[in-house]
């Protein structure tokens, strides 16, 4: 047996909660509550006690005559018991929230309040009718009812009412499908996207200016097909990678004179693990010396069999310079849409995924929607992602301003109170309070997770987050004491991103490391790099608790050495910075033949006469260097602890002033685990 709670062991034994904990006691084991956890011998100790099977204390002098006719009428009992199940119904499990109060649960087992303040009286539990009682305890009250329970999964959606019911099949009309378009860098992709756009712009739209938004509609014999306006299979794959389902269709765009590349075959595997159906454009058909039947073959090696070759892909030829082609292809399009039968609801509130968004100097978050089922209306109040807020104004991809948009259907959205992120799903909701909650609460969640500290990326185990796919973005954040050196690690850090990291330096700027930088990295999961510059004792803390990875160099190429190191997985810090403490100049003294003197005060730590020291003003590192000489009055000394005076002279140096702070640091070798 091993470890047990109080209440489970009184199940077992038959007896409440409140009488174990009272027997517990008098063979010496406290325990606080129902909860509390019991070892093996504590248990055993009690198991021992009660016989278990008669659920009765053992009496000792009970004869073998008197245990035999227990057991006899135990089995009699047991058998009338066992007809006594059979006519009940079967049991029924209540699903109960992770809390609940306690007239509420009354309520929902179907028992009266006083039963149940009885019951947690019996365990103990002093709860008023208001009060609030965890699963844990309702469940063992419950059971003792004769009562099964079970823990309600609260999705965020039940809880604030985005709970999708289903739509029912008469609410149900055909939308239009979404199409993105993927394949090898110069295939053609934007040329196909551009040739297709204006293949449609009519008479009445004068200039024929699209409005970019992030996807635009075409109109082909009175249907529509939507082009998301980001083409190639990264864009695609965030997206999903966010949750968001967005693409209908894949048109896969080939070069009849290029072939199936590298590309191609990643646009191919993303779709096909999307499971969306391609149609292929084979592309530039205008060129002379072009070889369909061997693109065609190479599409067919790499798992995509067009129709002509007994397979069920679509292949289109298409020119986009020409424009040859094209209307045949949006014809494609909508026939395969035709077998998708894909359908919406137009009836109910919208929701739908974010395409793009941009913080608009005049007009604030402004971000592009796909609304995928429902409709968005002006006033709705909506949350995407992190954000949220009321329509205030709804603008389509030819840039005007419209009321109401309904399923498939991409327009730019003003109102909201954050710029979301792409492939942040949206849903509009009853009222503004519900959209502030839930915003409210993911935000919280964020904190949470940011604030758990396995989840943090630190230089030393960075390369095995690489491996496991946990880290595709590296974030720095670089403080320097100039804006030249900012600006220099900044570029030269960018350069280090590769196919599986991507080195992003989210904030940088000149002077010490703040707080505030503290906080970005933390939420951010950001690494801190410094250069001649310190953080403050409360800063340096500050990073402690929030488990933030901060470094500070004096060369720009250390730094970018250890970076990509650590990206590599071969980071080596054989040695590592101990500071011992820091120490304040309150005066200097001239001395002859000797330099300037630092009348210091030991602020927190030591200060060692063979200490390495930076000498720090306003938190900039001025200098780095030795110590020359450390005296108590007139005697050289080896060490001064915090709250002692000293006279420090540092070797070839003299430019000592009064406020400047001596870090005392040593360099030890790390042992790596
Ligand atoms: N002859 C000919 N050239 C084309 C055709 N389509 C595109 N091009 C040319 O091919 C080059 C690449 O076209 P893009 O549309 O920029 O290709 P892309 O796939 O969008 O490229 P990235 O955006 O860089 O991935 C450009 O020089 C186009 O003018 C075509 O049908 N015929």
């Amino acid at each position: 047996m091993s470890k047990i709670r109080v209440y489970q062991l009184a199940k077992e034994l038959g007896i409440s909660s409140k009488e174990l904990i009272e027997k517990l006691s008098e063979f010496g084991v406290e325990v606080a509550n129902h909860m509390s956890t019991l070892e093996e011998d504590e248990a055993s100790i009690i198991m021992e006690f009660y016989d278990i099977d008669n659920k009765k204390p053992k009496d000792k002098k009970t004869s073998k005559k008197q245990n035999r006719e227990n057991d006899e009428t135990k089995g009699k009992e047991a058998v009338h018991e066992r007809e006594e199940k059979k006519q009940e119904s079967p049991k029924k499990i209540i699903s109960i929230p992770e809390k609940i109060i306690v007239k509420d649960l009354a309520e929902k087992i179907g028992k009266s309040v006083s039963e149940v303040m009885g019951k947690l009286i019996a365990l103990g539990v002093f709860a008023t009718i208001n009060q609030e009682i965890d699963f844990d305890t309702a469940e063992v009250i419950c059971g003792d009812l004769g009562i099964f329970v079970e823990k309600e999964e609260v999705k965020e959606e039940v809880e604030f009412g985005l709970e999708q019911e289903e739509d029912k099949p008469e609410d149900l009309r055909p939308r239009p499908p979404v199409i993105t378009v993927m394949g090898h860098v110069d295939h053609g992709k934007t040329s196909l996207l551009d040739a297709i756009r204006k293949t449609n712009v009519t008479a009445k739209e004068a200039g024929g200016i699209t409005q970019h938004i992030g996807a635009s509609e075409v109109e082909v014999h009175g249907n529509k097909i939507v082009f998301l306006d980001t083409p190639g299979h990264e864009a695609f794959t965030s997206m999903r990678a966010r949750g968001a389902k967005v693409t209908d269709i894949a048109v896969l765009v080939v070069a009849a004179d290029d072939g199936v590349m590298p590309q191609t075959k990643e646009a191919i595997n993303h779709a096909k693990a999307a499971n969306v159906p391609i149609i292929v454009a084979m592309n530039k058909i205008d060129k002379p010396n072009i070889n369909p039947d061997r693109v065609k073959q190479e599409l067919a090696e790499n798992g995509v069999l067009i129709e002509e070759w007994g397979g069920d892909t679509i292949c289109v030829p298409v020119s986009a310079k020409s424009g040859e082609g094209i209307e045949n292809l949006l014809e494609m399009i909508l026939l395969a849409a035709e077998m998708l039968e894909l359908k919406a609801n137009p009836k109910r509130l919208a929701s739908g995924t974010v395409i793009e968004a941009k913080l608009d100097k005049g007009r604030g978050p402004v971000a592009t929607v796909l609304v995928q089922n429902g409709t968005l209306k002006i006033g709705d109040s909506i949350v995407a992602g992190s954000s949220y807020g009321r329509v205030r104004a709804m603008m389509n991809d030819k840039g005007k301003a419209i009321k109401k948009a309904g399923p498939s259907t991409p327009v730019e959205i003003l109102g909201l109170s954050d710029v979301p992120e792409a492939g942040d799903l949206f849903h509009a909701v009853r009222e503004d309070k519900i959209a502030r909650q839930i915003v409210e609460k993911r935000k919280l969640k964020v904190r949470e997770e940011n604030l758990n500290a396995t989840a943090r990326v630190t230089l030393e185990d960075l390369f095995k987050h690489i491996q496991e796919g946990n880290v595709k973005e590296l974030n720095i954040i670089v403080k320097a004491d100039v804006q030249g050196s900012v600006e220099a690690v900044k570029q030269s850090l960018m350069k280090l991103s590769n196919d599986e990291v991507k080195v992003k330096v989210i904030h940088g700027g000149v002077g010490t490391i703040t707080e505030s930088d503290i906080m970005l990295a933390s939420a951010s999961n950001a690494i801190i790099i410094g250069f001649n510059v310190r953080p403050s004792s409360t800063v340096e803390s500050l990073a402690e608790r929030e488990n933030v990875d901060l470094r500070t160099y004096r060369i720009i190429y250390e730094a970018i050495e250890d970076i990509e190191a650590a990206m590599k997985g071969m980071l080596e810090p054989e040695y590592k910075e101990v500071v011992l403490g820091k120490t304040e100049i309150r005066a200097t003294f001239k001395v002859p033949g000797v330099g300037t003197i630092g009348g210091a005060y030991v602020l927190d730590g030591k200060i060692t006469r063979n200490a390495k020291i930076r000498l720090i003003r306003d938190g900039i590192v001025i200098h780095e260097g030795e110590i020359s000489s450390l005296k108590r009055f007139k005697d050289d000394v080896r060490e001064v602890a915090a709250g002692y005076e000293c006279g420090v002279g540092i070797a070839n140096y003299n430019d000592i002033k009064e406020g400047d702070i001596i870090e005392a640091f040593v360099i030890e070798e790390v042992k790596r685990g």
